[in-house]
């Protein structure tokens, strides 16, 4: 067998910045940063089909509900589509006053004019001049020097100034970007981005955006970190400027680089909704939001309904949401597994009796209720489940509250099923053996003829009403509140056997025009064996009686247990 070349011997290490005074790892995010979408430019630069006019506007709309004040809406440069959808939104008056747009061009002059005129007529508007700093950029794209590649920056930054300065209807910001950044030596970054600032020469008042990017993820989120700390440090006239971070996913760490630079001192994060962008996409700004509301701090995005959100981005972007994405995937709320849905059953029933809304409901990072899902999905059953899992599916689909004997027994009925159909078992399929398991749909031996309870003036209960017992009627009747107890002495005195109520419970239910209840009856048998029935009725005193048939019945060895 021919030996492949090791791959490894093409690639190099990537070599630490040398800051050993380093302070963001002891940092802590404590407020939210400013967010930017790029969906709209990245996201949607990176896409098969890119975006037209209509799914634009809807992805525009979509990022202005969910609270991003600061939006890239496109590339004018790139095309009619691009540069119409542009004008026609500035044009359309649908920008909210808080909400700035912004574009993204090359620095080359006939696509800076070309950018400047798309925006005719807006109020405010950010525009984002880059060009790559990097030595491989240099060597193989520009075929460049550094000073060479510095010019590429001033040049572009000076057409910009003066592009503005002709029309002061519009209240013009500026963003720079030393693309490639990660990639680059610091000193010439912080040389293209001090170049840049001697000629927009920005204030605290009027800042300038210097957006620091992963263009490609080359090392491990703290080298970013490291390399935005150093940067934050050394940038002159920092106060003049606002740091933003702008990362791509290539090693799969994108958030963690984010999250980590905001630690090092940026002010403000670049991203799309789901890691959309080129390759492996950019940071995730769902991810990095809600990665904040889970340390307790409001992200000021707004994603109480994610599924509406993943609606819109799925259809502007035709790309799945990943079923295991943070937050927004199908089944990132979802145990199948026996131990995990114990755990989160505990939690659920803990949390009932919880005084204060602190969130402990173990493996649940966080309440899916918060982002707009319901709690019926975040147990779902296999062959991998145990009793946690049907109780809870019981529970939520027919309202059932199984008591924990009752859930054992059960427990082989729903493992040989699962083991039997090697799928998922749904919440139709544990139904139908429930009430295959216990005779609920069958005829039983003692039924229930009538039934009649009224109150007497003293509040007890009176009681008449006839049993079936093997065909024939018998009455039964009583006060107090022994209902249960005289039919269990009907029952033991028809059929010379022992029977005593140990537990009982009951729990009405109520699911739209189905209204049911039922009832739980554990009862020691004359052998000592714990048996139980279970009744589902109209009503749950009914119900009860119905439950101590079906108790009888197993009791007598009328049915198969
Ligand atoms: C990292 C990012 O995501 S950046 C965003 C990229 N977005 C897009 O590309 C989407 C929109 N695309 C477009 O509009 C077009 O593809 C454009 C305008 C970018 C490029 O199209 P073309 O005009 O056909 O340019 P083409 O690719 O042939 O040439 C690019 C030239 O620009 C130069 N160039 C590349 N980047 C820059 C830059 N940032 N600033 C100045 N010049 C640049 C190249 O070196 C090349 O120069 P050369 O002709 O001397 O070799
Ligand atoms: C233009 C810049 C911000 C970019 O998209 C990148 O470097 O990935």
């Amino acid at each position: 067998m021919s030996m492949l070349p090791d791959p490894s011997v093409k690639y190099r290490p990537f070599a630490p910045v040398d800051l050993h005074d380093r302070t963001w790892p002891s940092r802590v995010i404590d407020a939210p940063p400013r967010w930017l979408s790029t969906d709209m430019r990245d996201g949607n630069q990176s896409l098969i089909d890119p975006m037209d006019s209509a799914k634009k506007n809807r992805f525009f709309d979509l990022l202005v509900k969910v609270g991003l004040k600061e939006i890239e809406v496109g590339f004018p440069a790139a095309g009619a589509t691009e540069f119409g959808f542009i004008q026609g939104l500035v044009q359309s008056g649908r920008i909210p006053d808080d909400v700035v747009i912004q574009v993204l061009t090359q620095a080359r002059e006939d696509l800076i004019r070309t950018s400047f005129d798309s925006l005719e007529g807006a109020r405010t508007a950010i525009v984002h001049l880059y060009n790559a700093v990097s030595p491989a950029w240099r060597e193989i794209v520009f075929r460049m020097d550094r000073a060479q590649v510095r010019e590429i920056a001033v040049t572009g930054a000076s057409i910009m100034r003066d592009e503005a300065a002709k029309r002061p209807d519009t209240d013009w910001r500026f963003q720079y970007s030393p693309e490639t950044f990660s990639t680059a030596e610091l000193d010439f970054s912080l040389e293209c981005c001090e170049a840049v600032m001697s000629v927009l020469c920005p204030t605290p008042d009027r800042p300038l955006i210097l957006n620091l990017p992963a263009t490609i993820e080359a090392a491990t989120p703290n080298i970013y970190a490291d390399q935005i700390e150093y940067f934050c440090r050394n940038i002159p006239n920092r106060e003049s400027v606002v740091v933003s971070l702008h990362t791509h996913n290539d090693r799969g760490t994108g958030v963690a680089a984010a999250e980590l630079g905001i630690m090092a001192g940026a002010d403000r994060i670049e991203g799309c909704l789901f890691g959309n962008g080129e390759r492996t996409g950019n940071c995730c700004l769902v991810t990095v939001a809600l990665n904040m509301y889970t340390q307790g701090i409001d992200p000021g995005l707004n994603f109480s309904n994610i599924d509406e959100v993943i609606e819109t981005v799925e259809y502007c972007n035709q790309i799945p949401v990943h079923q295991r994405h943070p937050y927004g995937g199908e089944l990132v709320f979802t145990a199948f597994s026996g131990s995990h849905q114990d755990a989160i059953k505990k939690g659920f029933e803990a949390r009932d009796q919880q005084n204060d809304r602190g969130w402990r409901v173990p493996y649940l990072p966080i309440d899916p209720a918060d982002l707009g899902r319901n709690y019926e999905a975040v147990i779902r059953v296999n062959s991998q489940s145990g009793k946690g899992g049907f109780a809870w599916v019981l529970e939520q689909d027919q309202g059932l509250k199984l008591p924990k004997r009752m859930q054992a027994h059960f427990s082989k009925a729903v493992q040989h099923l699962a083991d039997e159909k090697q799928q998922e078992v749904t919440a139709h399929d544990i139904w139908s053996a429930f009430c295959r398991e216990y005779h609920l749909d069958a005829p039983q031996q003692f039924t229930l003829v009538e039934y009649e309870e009224t109150r007497a003036a003293d509040g007890s209960r009176i009681f008449a009403g006839t049993i079936g017992v093997d065909g024939k009627e018998r009455s039964v009747s009583g006060r107090g509140n022994g209902l249960l107890s005289s039919v269990v002495a009907t029952l033991a005195d028809s059929f010379q056997i022992s029977l005593e109520i140990i537990d009982y419970s009951e729990h009405a239910m109520s699911t739209g025009s189905d209204a049911r209840a039922a009832a739980y009856v554990e009862c020691m048998a004359a052998n000592g064996e714990i048996i139980w029935g279970v009744g589902i009725h109209e009503d749950v005193a009914t119900a009860s009686v119905r439950a101590i048939l079906s108790a009888a019945n197993a009791a007598h060895g009328l049915l198969p247990r």
